[in-house]
């Protein structure tokens, strides 16, 4: 260690570069950092300016992304990355720099893929290597992330956390980086915590990848340590991009934002040729042509350069007025000089429903520019109108999970001051009709639905299909029991299990989607006092048998309460519903009968009793025939009033009532 340090001390001071020379005095704590301060101090001298992003070869060009399992310190590894090759300050003060909304601030988690373009000097040659970061969420719900990310790199840091060892995320993200055939660099983080047990963890990782414990790389990406081999080895290890210079301009779109004076901001990696200001380039999705007005380096913030070249990543604004027009996974070429279409990521399905809908309808067109804006920027979530007799109009927004819905709805509210009312989220089904008159109308005998308002009857359904999911869960075998108790109570069928060491196994289990959305994860880190990880895969539509539960208010259906329910669940569900509606539902004049009906059957009641104005108060003794007489009054009254009143029902008892 101390040898590669005096390496690179020599080599900086060759150099004459580094003129200014400050220890902090947390670096100055250990020897070893002093010297990767002086590295940052002498590479912060690298503006684009002295490094000419655009002349650097391919050769000297890595794209790679760093992915994990949740808070196993991405973001954290991405900021001494910044701080070593001098992008920032090491004195900044701020922690998880490129988490940078306000979401990811308050909730410590990574909604959001980021890119940032870093100049290193690499002691080995000591030439000036340009790294494209990209620093990856580590939820599941964000794994649209992580493939659009993965799009556009060559290799990828696993970071594993050396306490928590493999988690089902680290699992996901492997398979998901072999898939796409990049080089993966195997580092163990969060070696200085005094439980850490990276033995262990190395062994893990050899009998679950096969990766030799000799490559995996130990580091503390909060204090610093090792951190700097992590840079060296991502340039001897991850290949160049394979990419042509000398051919016509291929620009592939793979992240985009919306700047209210520029317009969409378009974040594009430059496949094949090269890109200048004042150029016209055309969109393959919409054949559009925009003039190219900026191109920046993102380092995190804007740098403007003049170019961009092959292999190279960068922002380019190009007054792209609607944010309709910028779409993740365009080609873009220069105009009159078409090219093939790259087709290098997938967009992933949607897993969940919810409807949205203004709280307040004069808001209906600022809550629709608002929620374009932000689909530009989350391109996983999609958008389709709806309306409900209830809510007024909306729309009807799918996303990848239920984390995906919440930090979509408080970006809104966040970035946009909206305040939408979300309905609780629901799947897709697929129905095979037997009617004939809703196959006509519908076009095909399979039909796909995830609104219950609109499940047709039982008698025009021939066949019921769920979606499920392959679910991966890694736990210490204490909890095992109790996990696989509730594997079943949601219906699950266990595919295997497996002791990945001493004292955790895998465990892999088939499981409905409908089942999981909600709770699932909350209710396995609560048994398992939160050492238990959760993820999963689409694993395709299987039969079931669902009915569609109603709830019926003095009589009447309630559109926007209706759920598609499991049958062997109904009963259950009803009961609950009921239940809860009864205590949501303010009192009112009349009395309310809550009923859960599935068709003509009603599975659960409840009475939600009238406030009761006592008519006999003004009686002063009299005998009893006057007293029954006015309460027989009294409750005529209410009868009438029952058949004409309406319920009132508060909109945030739509939702409610249907969280478990
Ligand atoms: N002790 C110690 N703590 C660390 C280290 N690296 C990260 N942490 C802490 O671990 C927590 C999670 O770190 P993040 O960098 O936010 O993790 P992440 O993987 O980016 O999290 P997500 O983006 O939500 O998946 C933070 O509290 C960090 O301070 C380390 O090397 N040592």
């Amino acid at each position: 260690m101390r040898q590669l340090a005096n390496t690179r001390l020599r080599f900086i001071t060759s150099l004459n570069w580094f003129s200014e020379f400050r220890v902090s005095g947390f670096a100055s704590s250990c020897g070893y950092l002093s010297t990767v301060t002086r590295i940052a101090t002498h590479a912060r001298r690298f503006s684009t300016e002295h490094a000419k992003a655009d002349q650097i070869p391919i050769e000297r060009i890595r794209n790679f992304s760093i992915i994990a399992h949740v808070d196993h310190g991405k973001s954290t590894l991405a900021d001494r990355l910044l701080e070593l090759t001098g992008a920032v300050s090491k004195n900044s003060g701020q922690a998880q720099i490129l988490d940078s909304l306000q979401v990811e601030r308050e909730r410590g988690i990574t909604v959001k893929a980021q890119t940032v373009s870093l100049f290193y000097q690499y002691p080995e040659d000591g030439q000036i290597y340009l790294l494209n970061l990209i620093d990856t969420p580590g939820h599941v719900d964000f794994a649209n992330e992580v493939s659009r990310s993965l799009a556009v790199c060559d290799g990828v840091i696993l970071l594993v956390d050396a306490c928590h060892g493999v988690q089902a995320q680290t699992v996901a993200n492997y398979h998901l980086a072999k898939s796409q055939n990049l080089t993966v660099v195997p580092v163990l983080n969060k070696i200085d915590i005094k439980h850490a047990n990276p033995d262990r963890v190395c062994k893990e990782l050899e009998s679950l990848f096969e990766i030799p414990t000799s490559e995996v790389l130990k580091i503390s990406a909060k204090l610093g340590t090792g951190v700097p081999d992590v840079l060296n080895r991502i340039i001897s290890a991850i290949p160049p991009p394979k990419v042509n210079r000398g051919g016509l301009f291929r620009g592939f779109l793979f992240d985009s934002w919306y700047d209210k004076f520029r317009g969409a901001l378009n974040l594009m990696y430059i496949n094949d040729g090269s890109i200048e200001i004042g150029q016209d380039i055309q969109s393959m999705n919409t054949g559009k042509t925009y003039p190219v007005k900026s191109i920046s380096l993102l380092r995190p913030g804007e740098e403007p350069v003049d170019k961009l070249n092959a292999g190279q990543v960068g922002l380019i604004g190009c007054n792209m007025r609607s944010s309709k027009e910028s779409i993740i996974g365009d080609t873009f070429h220069v105009k009159g000089k078409p090219v093939e279409a790259l087709s290098r990521f997938k967009p992933q399905q949607p897993m969940v429903y919810a409807g949205i809908y203004p709280a307040d309808q004069s808001k209906h067109v600022a809550l629709r520019s608002a929620i374009e804006k932000l689909v530009l920027n989350d391109s996983a979530v999609t958008v389709t109108p709806d309306s409900s007799p209830a809510l007024g109009q909306g729309w009807r927004l799918g996303f990848l999970g239920l984390l995906h819905m919440e930090v979509f709805c408080q970006r809104l509210e966040q970035e946009f001051s909206a305040e939408p009312i979300i309905t609780a989220p629901s799947v897709t089904y697929k129905l095979k009709l037997c009617n004939q008159k809703l196959i006509k109308q519908n076009g095909s005998d399979t039909l796909y639905i995830s609104n219950a308002a609109l499940f047709p009857e039982k008698s025009a359904v021939e066949e019921y299909y769920e979606p499920f999911v392959l679910g991966t869960i890694i736990t210490p075998s204490e909890y095992v029991g109790p996990i696989i108790s509730l594997c079943v109570d949601r219906r699950g069928q266990q595919l295997k299990s497996v002791n990945i060491d001493q004292d955790r196994l895998l465990m892999k289990y088939i499981l409905p989607l409908n089942e999981i959305i909600l709770d699932f994860n909350d209710k396995l880190k609560a048994i398992s006092s939160g050492y238990a990880s959760f993820n999963y895969e689409d694993h395709g539509y299987h039969e079931t048998n669902v009915v569609r539960l109603e709830i019926h208010l003095n009589g009447r259906p309630v559109e926007e309460m209706c759920r598609i329910v499991h049958s062997s669940k109904a009963v259950q569900i009803a009961r609950e519903m009921v239940l809860r509606l009864k205590e949501l539902i303010p009192r009112q004049m009349i009395q309310v009968a809550i009923q859960a009906c599935v068709g003509s059957k009603v599975l659960a009641r409840e009475t939600l009793k009238p406030y009761r104005k006592d008519v006999t108060a003004k009686l002063y003794g009299g005998d009893v025939t006057r007293r029954m007489k006015l309460l027989r009054q009294q409750a005529e009254g209410k009868k009438k009033m029952r058949s004409i009143a309406n319920v009132r029902v508060p909109h945030e008892t739509f939702i409610d009532v249907l969280k478990r």
